[in-house]
């Protein structure tokens, strides 16, 4: 698989191999379980949310983009491109999470009339690189969600415009995924809240799960439903009608997929924690992998306590087959193709950390009670040479290794984002 040119036999991985193996640990199925997991890459990083509806209306719904690096893609090709360009960079094979504003068409199309074929060039492109597609209906950034209320308003027609909206999502992706023959996750993320006390919390949640009953009726064979919950937003500071107690109990009620995502809860409260509970009661968990700094800002992810933290949950609970993992940051002050490679690099080195964690061992000494050795050998495994262990995965991959990425990335920037006006 590998291509000796560009990544000659390392020397480093042997002595690796063999030092993970006197913990019992081996690096070969650790190799081979990696390539397996596909990680949900998000276009929005590409272009900060814009989307390709041609208009010139602000993100709003509480999303925020800061930074102003040059190269933002303008065009679906464009985004495309990029999105080539981070492929070749990360090893692995992985899929494309699409939101419903980045259609493609001559005309403009309202929301609630978008159809499979407005996404054509994207299926095809999809099966062109051999990835899957993931969809999300876009309840926001438009002026029928600019009060703040989409699935939950008291207003009729706003909330019949929503609901035909995320139906339309549900047929689109169910094209998805039956075109490229892996089951599309569609998330349905609302911003509605309130700014300030509401007079009544009750009211709008039953509206919300009015909403949502209508929406999931019909049965979408290639499409998994998930429904995301959220703490606060810019403007919804007091009340945010899809709180996590709301989906947590909707999506235990309908059996659907429940999306975590990272930056959705009080700050020290971690989803790592959540997934071996919520696992109990959903039949499948999407994350929304992104970094808070202070608040729900959505950095891009670093390789963090928390990162590790999640990724070990997946593959020490072998729940990698149940738990879809996606990203959700957008990082407009660096360069955008850099952000996608950072992050995806970083959520695979995660969760090969984890898989090369010993982990029946630990197991076995929590069982008899030896705290003592748990915590050692935790802490042991942290300066293990899984790096090495990485770089021949990158090298497998015909990826680049270490640091040696960037230099494409720069390439890519001179030759292609510096000539975008
Ligand atoms: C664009 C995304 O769908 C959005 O970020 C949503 O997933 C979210 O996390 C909102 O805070
Ligand atoms: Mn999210």
């Amino acid at each position: 698989m590998s291509n000796p040119t560009l990544n000659p036999p390392s020397t480093m991985y042997p002595e690796a191999r063999d030092a993970y193996a006197a913990w019992g640990v081996n690096t070969e199925a650790a190799l081979e379980r990696l390539a397996t997991i596909p990680i949900s890459i998000h276009c929005w990083q590409g272009d900060d949310v814009g989307g390709f509806e041609n208009t010139d209306g602000d993100l709003g719904s509480g999303l925020a983009v800061t930074g102003n690096h040059p190269g933002k893609a303008r065009t679906p090709d464009e985004l495309r491109q990029d999105l080539e360009q981070a492929l070749d960079l990360i090893p692995g094979s992985h899929r494309l999470n699409l939101h419903a504003i980045y259609l493609e068409s001559d005309t403009p199309v309202e929301r609630d009339a978008i159809e499979p074929r407005h996404f054509q060039g994207w299926i095809d492109w999809c099966k062109d690189q051999h990835i899957g597609l993931d969809f999300n209906p876009s309840c926001f950034s438009h002026p029928l969600a600019d009060n703040g209320l989409t699935l939950s308003s008291p207003d009729e027609g706003i909330r019949r415009f929503w609901i035909d909206h995320c139906k339309a999502s549900r047929v689109i992706a169910d094209e998805m995924g039956k075109q490229i023959g892996s089951k599309a996750v569609t998330n349905i993320w609302v911003p509605d809240g309130y700014k300030d006390v509401p007079a009544d919390r009750m009211a709008p949640r039953e509206r919300l799960k009015a909403s949502l009953d209508e929406i999931l009726a019909t049965p979408t064979p290639n499409n998994i439903d998930a429904v995301e919950s959220k703490l606060f937003g810019i403007g919804s500071e007091a009340f945010v009608t899809g709180s996590h107690e709301f989906y947590m109990g909707y999506a235990i009620e309908k059996q659907i997929a429940l999306c975590l995502d990272a930056g959705h809860f009080h700050p020290t409260e971690m989803i790592s924690e959540k997934i071996s509970a919520c696992l109990l009661y959903v039949p499948e968990l999407l994350l929304h992998v992104s970094r808070g700094v202070r608040w729900d800002s959505d950095h891009v992810v670093t390789l963090n306590d928390e990162l590790l933290a999640i990724t070990r949950e997946i593959v020490a609970n072998k729940v990698e087959d149940r738990v879809h993992v996606g990203l959700d940051f957008f990082d407009a002050s660096i360069n955008r193709v850099a952000a996608w490679t950072i992050g995806v690099r970083n959520t695979l080195r995660g969760l090969l950390t984890g898989l090369l964690e010993p982990t029946e061992e630990l197991r076995a000494t929590e069982l008899a009670g030896d705290y003592t050795t748990r915590l050692a050998l935790q802490e042991e495994a942290k300066t293990m040479p899984i790096g090495a262990v990485w770089d021949e995965f990158c090298r497998r991959h015909d990826t680049p290794v270490g640091r040696d990425w960037l230099k494409d990335v720069r390439r890519y920037e001179k030759d292609v984002l510096s000539t975008r006006g």
